[in-house]
């Protein structure tokens, strides 16, 4: 083919494969077998080392990790990532509940999330693609890692809108993925991840952006941080809002009239937990109008608007050479 057509049919591909990915790793519904989207991917990654004039960092073939890098850049989080406040039990929610409607008067409801149990990451996007990706860090400076949250599948290079947009989530590495890789790494004689939130962290702090392309990492997002050229009045619509633009979002949230409805799903989330393909150390509680958000604002580090429930540690067997101890 001529330099023409390879170029309609590098543009056709990129435009194909990110469509697959993005069924594939988002909606968990592909709609091609995966020999149909290797073979693709294998005719993109050809034409392109063919024609590196055309070469193009956002396209699908840039996910499985480009140039090691010596380190990694400082970021500046433009709108801060804070910290949480803790509740530990029933009582600490309904205290929390009472300070909210202190604040706002008793017209509030709540949205409750599963608080995964990963790695705090903020992403920018600008006229819709993704341009930069960092670690929570201190909250307000964290570390470029952007080669590595390319890697991430379900992250998409362009968004459904040309929105300027810094979304925040949470990365991390399910549960199956982790048994694979410290299995793999015990065989090798390495030394073992203690759990999946350390080998999420552990992979996205690699300078070898293969290495994180190999881990099976995945996101969901929650929060937005920026945004511009769209308006939402409550978190709610937040995460249908991200997820509208192709963004992951965990699909067990629930907006909570009262608190007790916060407890009852607290409650029942303690109990479905183990089921779950990753792991939640709790669950996180938001006032749901952006407007009382901005009303209750924040302590020294914390929003008042929001707290983190804390599971209890999940108890673990340690089961030595052929002695089994019940810790
Ligand atoms: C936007 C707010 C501040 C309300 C917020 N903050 C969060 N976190 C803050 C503390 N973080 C943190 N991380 C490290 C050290 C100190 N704090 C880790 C993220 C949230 C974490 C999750 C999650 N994990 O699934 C979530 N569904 N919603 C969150 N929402």
């Amino acid at each position: 083919m001529n330099e023409e057509q390879a170029k309609e049919r590098i543009l056709e591909l990129r435009e194909m494969l990110e469509k697959y990915n993005y069924e594939y790793h988002v909606l968990d519904k592909p709609s091609v077998p995966d020999a149909e989207y290797d073979q693709l991917m294998k005719e993109l990654i050809e034409l392109e080392n063919n024609h590196p004039e055309l070469h193009d960092e956002h396209s699908p073939t840039s996910r499985v990790g480009g140039a090691v890098l010596d380190f990694f850049e400082k970021v500046e989080h433009t709108v801060p990532m804070l910290s949480l406040g803790n509740a530990f039990n029933d009582q600490d929610l309904r205290d929390f509940d009472r300070r909210v409607r202190d604040g706002v008067g008793s017209n509030v409801t709540y949205v409750a999330e599963l608080k995964i149990d990963g790695l705090a990451v903020s992403l920018t996007y600008q006229d819709g693609r993704f341009v930069r990706g960092a670690t929570r860090g201190d909250g307000t400076i964290g570390e470029d890692i952007t080669n590595n949250l390319k890697t991430i599948r379900s992250i998409p290079f362009k968004l459904k809108e040309d929105v300027m947009l810094e979304v925040r989530g949470e990365a991390f590495m399910p549960k199956k993925s982790f048994q694979k890789l410290n299995a793999h790494r015990e065989e090798e004689g390495q030394e073992l991840f203690a759990n999946p939130r350390n080998a999420a962290a552990g992979s996205l702090r690699q300078l070898d952006p293969k290495i994180a392309a190999s881990r099976n990492l995945d996101i969901f997002l929650y929060g937005v941080g920026k945004l511009e050229g769209h308006s939402v009045d409550s978190h709610d619509e937040s995460l249908t809002y991200l997820s509208h633009l192709g963004f992951k979002t965990n699909p067990e949230w629930k907006k909570c009239a009262n608190i007790e409805e916060v407890i009852e799903y607290v409650n029942s989330w303690q109990e479905k937990r183990p089921d779950l393909p990753y792991e939640i150390d709790g669950i996180v509680i938001k006032v749901n109008s952006l407007y009382q958000q901005e009303e209750l604002g924040f302590t020294a580090k914390n929003p008042r608007w929001a707290i983190a429930y804390k599971f209890p540690a999940e108890e673990v067997v340690t089961k030595l050479e052929g002695i089994e101890l019940n810790v």
